[in-house]
């Protein structure tokens, strides 16, 4: 009933038994305590509990991680890491961090400084810090690690900034370096083929966002970033027919064998991208029927506009189905190939000096970082997703250490007059069909989080901390923190009193990537930044 790891489970479902706050009780709902977190940029931590003390990170500003007493909101200790000046050049969509991890008794925190560091869970104190990769070449951590066995298991940013991608391992105890696999190949490594000369090495391929964690098949699963830099032509083709310059293993679900980072099989979303389709969207565990039989799968519902459902022993594909409305940078996925059918005649597809117009979704995707949930007892997904679309043109991609590395042009904008830039949906993975939608006419709603009491609670950037009828959509109750929800909400029992809790603080840097539609992001809320705890009076 508990939440002790960032996506609720390994298996990110975000999904709690708890039903003491229910469908008939939840209009009582109040708050029970708040605790501001110091800083004013984009806030998106999910608070992990241990005992009965609640761990939670700020973005960076003076402090970074707090753990409270989860009955009253009490500090019991705040652990504050100098963040290096002029450190939010090298952070391309803000600085950010959304959570911590816990296991016998420490605390790991991924910082944006690029280090991780283990602490003492009861006291705050830092036992060891280990340096992951040099944040000055764009790659900051924005998120927890995993956390296998004996193992710190951590990717890093930089698909922005022409850095290589990896997962690296660090031994819980000691904080000493046990594996590091990289995402993208140098020339005479295995997979190099895929890339045109030695581009790899610039490649991209960042996993910037949560793992995932199969015990029984004892596989980690981690997302990987858009290759680096977006103009295409950099890394093998100009046109839509890619030839073999794929770029393994970007925009790609790797799973790795924990022991020794080997990769075991892969599956890539988006082969050579062009528009930044990261595939790093948490990927989310269920056992679905698959022809008659009860099969392990992963859940994805990625930047580019299709829900994934794989075969978690082997990444085979069992279906994909777009999840939101108007994709057209492909027109399907092959089942055959596994590879997306795309647009005819480059038509979607921005080269050197050649303009691609209306691409569906945008660079911020059908769905971007916020975390769906998987609720056990309707069979559904709950997804935040994003209704935008993008003109790109390619231009020059010089590189220069620790700046973007783009190559490419681009203006968002609305998805021609559907009056809509977002909305929650609930989902049915087996049939791949919408169940209910709820537009909202500004985008970025929150990450989800479902219930066993039949509820769906998630954000939006106007503020509105929401709980939802599961079956139907329909609001049986709100709460306004005062600014825009992001992060996905969890819950917690302690003395049998059910608690949800939720972090409140509008994406800051988002909105600059947005052209006019980043006006109303911006307008919607100011920045904020706090957590809200609610029960039952
Ligand atoms: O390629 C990368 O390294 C990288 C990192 C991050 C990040 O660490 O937050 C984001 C993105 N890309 C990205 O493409 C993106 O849309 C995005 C949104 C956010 C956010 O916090 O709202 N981060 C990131």
């Amino acid at each position: 009933q508990n939440w002790p790891v960032y996506g609720g489970d390994a298996g990110n479902t975000r999904f709690s038994q708890s039903t003491e706050i229910n469908t008939s009780n939840v209009n009582k709902l109040k708050v029970k305590w708040a605790l501001q977190l110091g800083s004013l940029r984009s806030q998106e931590s999910t608070p992990i509990l241990v005992g009965d003390t609640l761990y939670v990170s700020s973005s960076f500003g003076p402090k970074n991680t707090f753990a409270l007493d989860a009955r009253t909101g009490q500090i019991r200790w705040q652990y504050s890491p100098d963040v290096p000046k002029g450190i939010d050049q090298y952070a391309c969509c803000d600085v950010d961090n959304r959570g911590v991890a816990y296991n016998d008794g420490k605390i790991f925190v991924g910082r944006l400084d690029a280090n991780v560091a283990a602490l003492d869970a009861k006291t705050g104190k830092e036992l060891w810090v280990t340096k992951i990769v040099d944040y000055t070449q764009g790659s900051v951590i924005t998120s927890p690690p995993t956390l296998v066995k004996n193992l710190v298991i951590t990717g890093y940013g930089g698909g922005e900034y022409g850095a290589r991608g990896a997962l690296v391992a660090l031994d819980q105890a000691t904080g000493k370096e046990v594996w590091r696999t990289y995402t993208t190949p140098l020339p005479g490594e295995k997979n190099s083929d895929t890339w045109k000369g030695d581009s790899g090495k610039l490649g991209g391929g960042a996993a910037w966002f949560v793992g995932s964690y199969d015990p029984k098949l004892n596989l980690v699963y981690y997302g990987t970033s858009n290759p680096s830099p977006w103009a295409a032509i950099v890394r093998g083709s100009d046109s839509s027919d890619i030839g073999p310059y794929t770029n393994l293993y970007t925009s790609s679900v790797i799973a790795l064998n924990p022991e020794t980072g080997n990769i075991v099989w892969h599956y890539q979303f988006t082969p050579h991208d062009a528009w930044d389709y990261d595939g790093v969207n948490e990927l989310v565990f269920a056992d679905l029927p698959v022809q008659g039989k009860k099969t392990p799968v992963i859940m994805t519902a990625n930047r580019n506009g299709f829900f994934y459902v794989l075969d978690r022993a082997n990444g085979k594909l069992i279906s994909a189905k777009q999840f939101i409305d108007g994709v057209n940078w492909a027109t399907g996925i092959d089942m055959k190939t596994g590879m997306p059918i795309e647009a005819a005649d480059n038509a979607k597809r921005p080269g050197a000096k050649r303009k691609a117009t209306n691409i569906c979704p945008a660079l911020l995707g059908g769905k971007n970082w916020m975390p769906m949930s998987y609720d056990h007892v309707t069979g559904l997904v709950y997804i935040p997703t994003l209704n935008m679309c993008m003109d790109e043109v390619g231009e020059v991609a010089n590189y220069t250490r620790g700046a973007f590395y783009l190559g490419v042009n681009f203006n968002m904008h609305e998805a021609g007059d559907s009056g809509y830039l977002g909305g929650v949906k609930a989902w049915d993975p087996v049939a791949q069909k919408t169940v209910w939608f709820n537009k909202d006419k500004l985008p970025w709603a929150g990450g989800m989080l479902s219930t066993a009491g039949g509820l769906v609670f998630h954000g939006d950037i106007e503020g509105w901390f929401k709980a939802l009828d599961a079956k139907t959509g329909k609001t049986l109750w709100k709460f306004n923190a005062g600014s825009g929800i992001s992060a996905a909400p969890m819950t917690y029992t302690l003395d049998g009193k059910q608690y949800v809790a939720v972090v409140a603080g509008r994406t800051e840097s988002i909105p600059a990537f947005a052209a006019a539609i980043g006006e109303k992001m911006v307008a919607a809320s100011p920045e904020g930044g706090a957590l809200y705890v609610f029960t039952l009076n």
